[in-house]
């Protein structure tokens, strides 16, 4: 370890870099393979870091760029991050090259561009020239609009600098803000009543927001910049500067990787008194139905989001019809009757549909019988032309409208053809006036024909950023997976509280601050491909704050009866403990202490052990909220104590209840779903399955006090965990899902703690006390 510490200094990496790849597998292999690729021991501190940097960018589908990218920086011709991102960028979006075409990867990576003061100096004089309203609208210009577009004249250029000169020219042209300038900015900023109250709704006043949209560069600025006609069109039909959207296909249930952009699209508009529409993609009909469509709603309510407007895809087929019309008439798009296999073939080939050349009125007329319903599904579909060789698939002439005659959840028979994501998308942002359309990484290669679409029909360009898609250890979540879970009952259905489904994560337990705050603390970043979380992150976030939320109280899973002995057949004590020891305003509870009480099973042994301090014969224990007892003796199904004077002091408190204030209740334990820390590396994730994921403890016992529980009511059973009351907790019967262990360590005892059955400590199977044990010194 020691001697790769030595080699991450050689390379001028500063201490906690080094200290935090040293912690993770992935990124040490990652960077020592690339410095062993150029055999660099020791190099100067900017161009170790960029090795580092793009090493640690550098995803699985990237690996065979590494040589490339390691000597462009070690040549020099890379030699700034924006260099790099620009170089990624590239790479990213053609991995489908076997060659890289070096003019075409030099210039997106700005090799040989040197942009000096100079120059950044005259472009900024020549670009507030042709910006002949600024003397009129003066300081009310729109500043983040400039720097965009200056960022595309000179893309590599230092973003500080550039802002910086733009400040400082236009300072100079204008004099220094006077009152009325002031003033104006004040009137500027205030929005509509309407506006104000939702954000008040969403609870502004904590906006400690890391989003910042000066943060969210992408590389090919020139495609997102509008005209001003395009610009005056947007700012006089919205009065939002900053508009986001959550745009998700109702076509299954939202997990926790939508809670992180639906966090970030809220929030990101928030910071700057914008606001987020909720948008149903909903362009296919045959995976969509209500259920989604409500479901999608309630789980934003639930997180406590509200949107300003809901919208649908779909509520615009009209428009998008109309606009593929346009297309059609304009020689860009036209009708193409091959089958999906002929077609797929001719894309591999890089060859030309035999339809690409029927002129537009004849495309008009085949299109409009699409419409009618005179074609079969699947006999012709509605192609954009763009270029069939193009080295990005998504740009070999796509399909753009379809027939399917299937009724649409939200638009009933209307119509029998349907656009297809890719025309739709685009159209629906554009429209909508969207500013910011924030996607994952994976829609990173779509991303030209989205501007492709939008230059053709000349409509605004919103601007579009990419982040990195959320995953979290121990589980799974792409829709394909759950699907297969679910659908093969190795989970209990869509809200199965051992998935990150926002439904299961709620009938665990989880809070809606909770997840929120989670998305906060992982942030959104464009690094790599993946954000992997450890699910010890998200834990820690239920734990915090159930902490000061959750009512104690005891329960008993697996019941055994103890007698005290030395007290009266009838003797009662009345004990009164704080019901949230951190939260005294929340105020007392009172539990009895009787001459039979119920203790654990698991907290119980016939014969003693070195390691344990449970009951066992001639063994001092401690009762929670009572003190001391001796153990005078322990059979299978009776344990009798003698209760002794508060000066004795036992190792540690059990948790019990009153004979008399027990009642039965079922007590869900869960654990990781998987056991493989990143099951999607296994060759079949299905067998990195926890087989203890779900252990049911079928007579348990709570304090009566809990018999007024309703379902999502949460606390923790003193020892236990957190847990919360099941939606399925009716007439009479109490299921109580734990949450989440009282600490990180918890979880290897908890395993060993499975009830009656004894499973001993040796028995966790080692790869889960690895992992516990990564996990725990991880935080
Ligand atoms: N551009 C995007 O954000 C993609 C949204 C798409 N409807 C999805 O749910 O994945």
């Amino acid at each position: 370890m020691e001697e790769v510490q030595t080699r991450l200094q050689k390379i001028g990496l500063d201490e906690t870099t080094i200290k935090n790849t040293l912690k993770g597998k992935n990124a040490l292999k990652s960077i020592l393979q690339t410095l062993d690729l150029v055999g660099v021991k020791e190099c100067d501190k900017k161009i170790g870091n960029l090795l580092y940097e793009m090493s640690q960018n550098l995803t699985e589908a990237l690996d065979n760029r590494r040589a490339l990218l390691a000597t462009y920086i070690v040549e020099g011709k890379i030699s700034n991050k924006l260099q790099l991102e620009g170089g990624l960028e590239y790479l990213r979006t053609h991995t489908h090259l076997e060659q890289v075409p070096a003019q075409d990867f030099d210039k997106a990576a700005g090799v040989g561009i040197v942009v000096t003061p100079e120059q950044i100096k005259n472009t900024v004089a020549e670009f507030l020239q042709n910006k002949q309203d600024l003397k009129t609208i003066r300081y009310t210009y729109n500043f983040s609009e400039y720097t965009k577009q200056l960022r595309t004249l000179l893309p590599f250029a230092e973003g500080k600098l550039l802002t910086q000169e733009l400040n400082q020219q236009i300072e100079a042209l204008l004099g220094p803000k006077t009152e009325e300038d002031l003033k104006a900015a004040k009137t500027q900023t205030k929005k509509p009543q309407q506006q104000q109250q939702q954000l008040e709704q969403q609870g502004e006043e904590e906006d400690d927001c890391k989003f910042d949209i000066s943060k969210l560069v992408a590389r090919d600025l020139a495609t997102t910049v509008n005209s001003e006609q395009l610009l005056n069109w947007r700012k006089q039909n919205f009065p939002y500067e900053v508009l986001t959207r959550f745009p998700p296909e109702p076509n299954g249930y939202l997990h926790i990787g939508h809670a992180k952009s639906i966090n970030f699209n809220f929030r990101l508009a928030q910071h700057y008194k914008g606001v987020t529409y909720l948008r149903f993609d909903d362009t296919n009909p045959e995976k969509e139905c209500q259920e989604f469509i409500d479901n999608i709603k309630e789980n934003l309510r639930f997180l406590g989001y509200t949107p300003f407007k809901t919208t649908h895809a779909s509520d615009n087929f009209g428009k998008l019809y109309d606009y593929a019309v346009q297309l059609i008439q304009k020689g860009k798009a036209y009708c193409c009757f091959l089958s999906k296999e002929e077609s797929s073939k001719l894309r591999t080939d890089l060859k030309p549909s035999p339809y690409r050349d029927t002129q537009p009125a004849e495309n008009l007329e085949i299109f409009r019988k699409m419409k009618m319903g005179y074609y079969k599904e699947n006999e012709v579909c509605l192609r954009a032309k763009i270029d069939p060789t193009h080295p990005n698939p998504t740009l070999r002439d796509p399909a753009i409208f379809r027939i399917r005659f299937t009724p649409h959840p939200h638009q009933g028979d209307k119509w029998c053809i349907y656009p297809l994501y890719d025309f739709t998308h685009c159209i629906c942002d554009s429209i909508e006036g969207i500013t910011h359309s924030c996607c994952t990484l994976e829609f990173e290669v779509r991303r030209d024909l989205y501007y492709w679409f939008l230059k053709e029909l000349d409509l605004y360009r919103p601007f579009v950023w990419e982040f990195s898609r959320l995953n979290v250890s121990n589980t799974v979540l792409s829709k394909r997976k759950l699907h297969h879970l679910v659908f093969n009952n190795i989970v209990d259905g869509w809200d199965d509280p051992r998935i990150l489904t926002l439904n299961g994560l709620r009938r665990r337990g989880y809070t809606a601050d909770s997840i929120n705050k989670f998305c906060d603390l992982i942030s959104v970043t464009r690094k790599g491909n993946e954000n992997f979380i450890g699910m010890h992150v998200l834990e820690s976030c239920i734990r915090k704050d159930l902490d000061v939320k959750a009512p104690r109280t005891m329960a008993i899973l697996e019941p055994i009866l103890a007698i005290i002995d030395n007290v009266a057949e009838d003797f009662s004590e009345e004990l009164e403990v704080a019901i949230i020891p951190r939260n005294p305003q929340k105020g007392n509870r009172k539990i009895l202490l009787t001459k039979q009480i119920y203790l654990d099973k698991n907290d119980v042994r016939t014969e003693d052990h070195a390691d344990f301090w449970g009951v066992a014969p001639g063994k001092i224990i401690g009762l929670k909220q009572c003190g001391p007892f001796k153990v005078l003796s322990v059979t299978a199904n009776e344990v009798h104590l003698e209760r002794l004077g508060k000066d004795v002091k036992p190792k540690g408190f059990l948790h019990w209840l009153s004979v008399k204030e027990a009642t039965p209740c079922v007590v869900r334990l869960y654990d990781y779903l998987f056991e493989a820390y990143d099951p999607n590396e296994l060759e079949d994730y299905i067998k990195g399955i926890n087989p203890n994921s779900k252990i049911v403890c079928a007579n348990a016992l709570m304090h009566k006090d809990l018999l007024n529980s309703k379902p999502e009511d949460k606390l923790q059973f003193e020892r236990l965990g957190y847990f919360n009351l099941d939606f399925d907790s009716k007439d009479g019967k109490f299921i109580w899902n734990r949450t989440v262990t009282l600490q990180e360590k918890d979880k290897i005892k908890a395993i060993a703690q499975v009830d009656g059955k004894q499973v001993q400590k040796k028995d966790v199977p080692q790869q889960k006390k690895d992992n516990a044990k990564k996990e725990a010194k991880k935080e």
